[in-house]
């Protein structure tokens, strides 16, 4: 089993687990349920920057990246920072993330506010809905087409966005009929972790303009944003390189300096 399979089979049993002592109507009546969700898709077609950055401790990739810091502090900095969105990572056992996680950046944040999870199942979009989320990630090398495609519109139809991620041009092609607004192509590969920009370069031609092209891990130098946007891409998610110091936001900031003074 690769790492990828083996998250998944932890997840259908946290699911079935989560189903059985925790009813949907329980998610339906959280207060958030009836926020309207924030287009992350819409801010990022109007942004210079396109930072989307992550709240992200550990990784089975990196192991520990930053367990010293609080999601509430980590939010308000990106948010000073101006970044476009934030990305929460709700898994437990391999990121050291939480729902609670996603409700405490979203105390503080108006801005869109990505649940990172992997999605198997309609429940977990209620949950993402009722903690808070604007936007949710579906990742196709998880899903089934037609999985893809039925747990893309549930979303939609709850009033949130669906970042669709790809790896390769097959994932690509079988899952582009989908009911997404944005489509993030991950620079690393979730089963073996190998990392390259090249990737998100290479697939952008195939991706139709309808859709907000997203680059996904890795980044690190602001050069590379401007080379990206050179492929047509809008949206940059951007997770250890901020994460990995003492202050996210201010990281996030310079970054975004960085960016601005370039274009
Ligand atoms: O920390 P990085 O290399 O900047 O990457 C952020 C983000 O892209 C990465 O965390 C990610 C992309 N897709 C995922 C799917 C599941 C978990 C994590 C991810």
């Amino acid at each position: 089993m690769n790492i990828l399979d083996k998250i998944v089979a932890d997840k259908l049993r946290e699911v079935s687990l989560k189903k059985s002592i925790f009813p949907v109507e329980q998610l339906e009546n959280s207060i958030l349920f009836q926020r309207n969700p924030v287009s992350l898709a819409d801010k990022l077609r109007n942004s210079s920057s396109g930072i989307i950055a992550e709240h992200k401790r550990r990784s089975p990739s990196k192991q520990v990246i930053n367990h010293d810091l609080n999601v509430q502090d980590v939010a308000s900095g990106y948010q000073d920072a101006g970044v476009c969105g934030m990305s929460v990572l709700t898994d437990g056992k391999y990121f050291g993330g939480s729902l609670e996680d996603l409700l405490y950046a979203r105390a503080v944040v108006e801005m869109p506010v990505l649940r990172k999870d992997f999605m198997i199942d309609d429940y977990q979009i209620l949950e993402a809905k009722a903690f808070g989320a604007d936007v949710v990630l579906l990742i196709a090398a998880v899903l089934p087409t037609e999985e893809l495609k039925r747990l893309a519109t549930f979303a939609r139809n709850l009033g949130m966005d669906v970042l669709l991620e790809v790896h390769d041009l097959e994932e690509l092609e079988n899952s582009i009929e989908a009911n997404v607004d944005m489509i993030g192509v991950n620079n690393r590969n979730l089963k073996t972790f190998e990392v390259s920009i090249q990737n998100s370069k290479d697939l952008s031609r195939h991706i139709p303009d309808e859709f907000v092209k997203v680059s996904e891990s890795g980044i690190s130098d602001p050069k590379v944003i401007a080379e990206l946007k050179d492929y047509g891409y809008q949206g940059f998610l951007v997770g250890e390189n901020f994460m990995r110091t003492e202050d996210p936001g201010k990281a996030a900031k310079d970054f975004i300096n960085q960016i601005n003074r370039k274009s």
